[in-house]
C-alpha cells in the first residue's frame, strides 16, 4: 500500500467518529480535526496521504484548505464532503484538485469504497508512470548475453537473489560489465517485479541533493522547499531502489542508508517523524569497497551490511569466449536501430576483437561496433573500420577459448604502467593553453565513449578533477534521461544535473 494515513476533517463529532472508526477498521491510520485551524495543524504534524474534507467548517472554507494542502503536497488525495451536494461546488472542488466529492448524508460503506478507490488510483498512476519508463527495458535479462563460466555463475546468482527477497544485493564489477542490467534482471525476476525499480546514480547527484532525492522533504525544510516532496524510497514502495556507484556516496548519507537497512525507517528532510518503506536496496560499484573503507571513505559496517548477497561480474577480458555472441547480438540491435543489414565481422576483425583487452568492457565493445558500422559501407565489418587502438593492441591472454592457451603470450597486467608522457612541442607562434586542455579533454571523452572514469584515467586525472574541468569548459558528456541517470551509452551530450523529483 502506498501510504495509509487519513485525516478526517468535519465539525460534526458523530460524522468524525464514525468515519474514523470505519476507516481504522479498514486498516487506515486516522486522525481527526473539527476546524480549519485544527486541520492545518494535523496536516503539518500527521502528514496524511488522504484528507476527507468537509466543505463548511466553523472557521474556514474547505475549498481554501483544499487549495493550500494541494499547494504543499501535489500528490495528496482529497475527498470533499458537503451537506449541500450541488454541481457547482463539485466542479470547483475537482478543478482545485479534489479526487472526488460526496454529499451528506452518506453511506459509510460508500466512503470506505471511495477511499480505497482513491488509493488504488494512485497506485495505478504510479505503476503506469513506472511502466512508461521501464517497459522498453523490462526484459533485459534476456538480453544479458554470455555463456562463459563466469557469466553462468552470474546467472545463478541473479536467480538466487531474485528468488530470495534479501534486503540488499551488492553488484561488483568494472565499469561497463553490465551491473545495471544485472540489477534490473534481479528486480524483474523477483516478487517485486510489478512495483517500481528506481535507479539513483550516487555519483551524479550533488551531495546536498542526494538526501532530498532519496528521502524527500517537508515544506519549508530549506529555503526553496515550497512544497512537500516525496522521496525515491517512498515512490519505490514495494519495489527496488538501485543505488549505482555507491562507492561515491558521501559518508553522512551512508550512515542514513545503514540506519534504513537496520530499521526500515528513514526521515524526510525537515521532519521529526520516522517513515517506513518496504524497498529492497540493490547497490553497485566498480570501486574496491574494502579499500575505500580502509581509507575511511566508505563505512565498513555498511559494506558488511551490503556484502551478503554479492554478484561479481567478470571483466570482458576474462571471458573472451562471450565476444562472438555479444558481437552478433549488438550487430542485430544496431542493424535495427540504423536500418542496416550488416551480416557480421570479417574473420580478421574478429581476431582483433578477441585480442584487444577491452578496458571499458562490454560498453566499449558495443561502442566500437557502432563506430565500425558507421565507418563501413559493406555488409561485413572489416578491420579498417575498427579504431586504431583496437587494431594496434597486442595479442592478449584468453583469446576466446575460455582461458589462456598453452603457448599464448603471458597475461598482461590488468593495469600496465602508464607510458612516459610524450613531450609536446610548442609551436613558434605559441598555443592557447586553455584550448589545448579543452581539446585533450574532448578527445579523452570521445576515446572513452563518454565514460568519465575512463576519460579521467586517460588524462591522469581523478574523476572529480575531470568533472571540474568539464564544467569549466562547459563540456557535456551525456544526455540525462530519467531520475538523475544519464544513459550510459549515449553519445556526448549533457553534464549531470540533480535527479528529477522522485514523486
Ligand atoms: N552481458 C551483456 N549482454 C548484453 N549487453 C551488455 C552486457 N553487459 C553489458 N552490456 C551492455 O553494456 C553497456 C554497459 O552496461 P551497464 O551500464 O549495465 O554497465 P555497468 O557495469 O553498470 O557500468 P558502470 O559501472 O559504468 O555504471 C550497456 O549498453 C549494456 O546494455
Amino acid at each position: 500500500m502506498i501510504g495509509n494515513r487519513v485525516l478526517v476533517v468535519d465539525d460534526e463529532k458523530l460524522v468524525q467518529w464514525s468515519l474514523a472508526r470505519t476507516l481504522t477498521e479498514a486498516g487506515y491510520l486516522c486522525e481527526t480535526a473539527a476546524t480549519g485551524a485544527e486541520a492545518r495543524k494535523a496536516f503539518r504534524a500527521f502528514g496524511p496521504d488522504l484528507v476527507l474534507l468537509d466543505v463548511r467548517l466553523p472557521d474556514a472554507d474547505g475549498m481554501d484548505l483544499l487549495k493550500d494542502f494541494k499547494a504543499v503536497d501535489q500528490d495528496l488525495l482529497v475527498l470533499m464532503i458537503t451537506a449541500y451536494a450541488d454541481a457547482d461546488s463539485a466542479v470547483k472542488a475537482l478543478k482545485l484538485g479534489a479526487d472526488d466529492y460526496i454529499g451528506k448524508p452518506f453511506d459509510l460503506d460508500k466512503i470506505r469504497h471511495m477511499v480505497k478507490q482513491a488509493f488504488d488510483k494512485r497506485v495505478l498512476k504510479r505503476r503506469v508512470q513506472d511502466c512508461r519508463e521501464e517497459l522498453p527495458r523490462r526484459y533485459e535479462y534476456d538480453n544479458l548475453i554470455g555463456n562463459s563460466p563466469g557469466m553462468i555463475e552470474v546467472f545463478k546468482m541473479i536467480k538466487l537473489c531474485a528468488d530470495t527477497d534479501t534486503k540488499t544485493v551488492l553488484i561488483l564489477g568494472e565499469s561497463g560489465t553490465g551491473k545495471e542490467l544485472v540489477a534490473r534482471a534481479v528486480h524483474y525476476h523477483s516478487a517485486r517485479a510489478k512495483a517500481p525499480f528506481i535507479e539513483v546514480n550516487c555519483a551524479a547527484i550533488p551531495e546536498h541533493l542526494l538526501e532530498n532525492e532519496l528521502f524527500g522533504h517537508e515544506k519549508g525544510a530549506f529555503t526553496d522547499a515550497g512544497a512537500r516532496h516525496r522521496g525515491i524510497f517512498e515512490a519505490a514502495e514495494g519495489g527496488t531502489v538501485f543505488l549505482d556507484e555507491i562507492g561515491d556516496m558521501p559518508l553522512p548519507m551512508q550512515a542514513k542508508v545503514l540506519r534504513f537497512l537496520d530499521t526500515k525507517r528513514y526521515r524526510r528532510l525537515g521532519s521529526e517523524k520516522d517513515r517506513e518503506a518496504n524497498v529492497r536496496i540493490i547497490a553497485a560499484t566498480n570501486q574496491d569497497l574494502p579499500a575505500l573503507a580502509n581509507e575511511g571513505r566508505f563505512r565498513a559496517d555498511l559494506f558488511f551490511r551490503l556484502n551478503v548477497m554479492t554478484i561479481t561480474l567478470p571483466p570482458l577480458r576474462e571471458r573472451k569466449e562471450d565476444i562472438p555472441a555479444l558481437v552478433n547480438y549488438f550487430l542485430q540491435c544496431l542493424n535495427s536501430e540504423y536500418g542496416r543489414s550488416v551480416e557480421g565481422v570479417a574473420p580478421e576483425t574478429m581476431q582483433f576483437l578477441l585480442q584487444y583487452p577491452w578496458p571499458g568492457n562490454v560498453r566499449e565493445l558495443k561502442n566500437a561496433l557502432e563506430r565500425a558500422m558507421m565507418m563501413e559501407t559493406g555488409n561485413l565489418l572489416r578491420p579498417t573500420s575498427l579504431n586504431y587502438e583496437i587494431r594496434s593492441a597486442e595479442p592478449s591472454y584468453n583469446n576466446g577459448q575460455g582461458g589462456p592457451r598453452s603457448g599464448s603470450p603471458p597475461e598482461r597486467p590488468a593495469d600496465p604502467p602508464a607510458p612516459a608522457a610524450p613531450r609536446f612541442r610548442l609551436p613558434p607562434e605559441g598555443v592557447n593553453l586553455e584550448e589545448v586542455e579543452r581539446s585533450l579533454i574532448e578527445q579523452a571523452l570521445e576515446a572513452a565513449g563518454g565514460n568519465q572514469t575512463r576519460a579521467a584515467k586517460l588524462l591522469g586525472l581523478t574523476r572529480d578533477t575531470l568533472r571540474y574541468r568539464m564544467k569549466k569548459f562547459h563540456l557535456f558528456t551525456r544526455a540525462r534521461t530519467r531520475r538523475g541517470r544519464p544513459p550510459k551509452d549515449a553519445p556526448a551530450a549533457g553534464e549531470p544535473k540533480p535527479a528529477a523529483n522522485g514523486s
